[in-house]
């Protein structure tokens, strides 16, 4: 585990249950500020679930989840919002409202974080983001129009239109086409490269790959294995375990 970057976020000793059944248990790590950590495993081993207690999303059932030392879910509401505002998430299904247009979807979180910001100001920045995405169809659509892909490419532009320096996201690419994920990618790597802290959920050892700085395999609801990226490289057998935990 790298230890040498602050940890922004942190989970000590969380478990997580529903319909008293354990779905995460005892889980402590950290994010490190400025780096990219990826959660991989089988599927239904807890990983979506471990993304949403690390972004507060959910509420640990026992432990903490901790946003720069403090307790998400009983932080402050000056706190809380300082972390709203710098945080954004992708879900894995995008989220997206079923009873809004794109444009009202993409709007509301310019809204809320730059409520003095001008119509034309904002109709401005949604574009921009929507080039820089490559999601060049209609926005004054329902997401019912839009095929799984098109859903994808919208949540991403959602997520990024605030400038967040803190990102999850939930398989981020999946439904994408090869082009448009290669796009997701790199607009990700960008990011990483100015020094946001990325969590994010990944089938894909290539995206793993070339992505994370550190690897967390999530198995059963415990975290299996926590390993930086220098480990993974020079480990064939680390590398063959990851491999066939993500395939599974
Ligand atoms: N709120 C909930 N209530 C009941 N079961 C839940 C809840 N949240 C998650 N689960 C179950 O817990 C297990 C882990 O779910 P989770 O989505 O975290 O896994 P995952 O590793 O992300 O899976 P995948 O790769 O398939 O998306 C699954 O069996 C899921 O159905």
């Amino acid at each position: 585990m790298n230890t040498e970057a602050a940890p922004i976020l942190e989970l000590r000793d969380v478990s997580f249950a529903a319909q008293g059944k354990p779905i995460v248990q005892d889980v402590s790590c950290v994010f490190p500020e400025n780096r990219t950590t990826a959660l991989v495993g089988p599927s239904g081993g807890g990983k979506s679930t471990v993304l949403k207690l690390a972004a507060g999303l959910i509420v640990p059932t026992r432990g903490k989840a901790l946003y720069r030392g403090y307790e998400i879910a009983t932080m402050n509401r000056l706190r809380n919002l300082e972390f709203r505002k710098n945080a954004s998430f992708v879900f894995q299904d995008s989220a997206l409202w079923a009873n809004q247009t794109l444009r009202q979807i993409l709007e509301l979180p310019l809204k809320i974080h730059n409520p003095r910001m001008k119509d034309g100001e904002r109709a401005r920045k949604i574009t921009e983001v929507l080039a820089t995405t490559g999601y060049r169809k209609d926005i004054d659509v329902r997401p019912s129009q839009l095929s799984m892909g098109e859903q994808k490419l919208i949540a991403f532009s959602r997520a990024i239109l605030c400038d967040p320096k803190l990102l999850f996201l939930d398989e981020w690419t999946e439904s994408l086409d090869d082009a448009a994920a290669r796009r997701l990618v790199n607009l990700v790597k960008a990011r990483k490269e100015r020094g946001d802290t990325i969590v994010f959920v990944s089938h894909s050892y290539r995206i793993i790959k070339e992505l994370a700085d550190t690897i967390l395999m999530v198995e059963d609801g415990r975290i299996k294995l926590n390993v930086t990226a220098q480990e993974f490289a020079a480990d064939e057998n680390l590398a063959r375990t990851i491999e066939k935990g993500i395939a599974q």
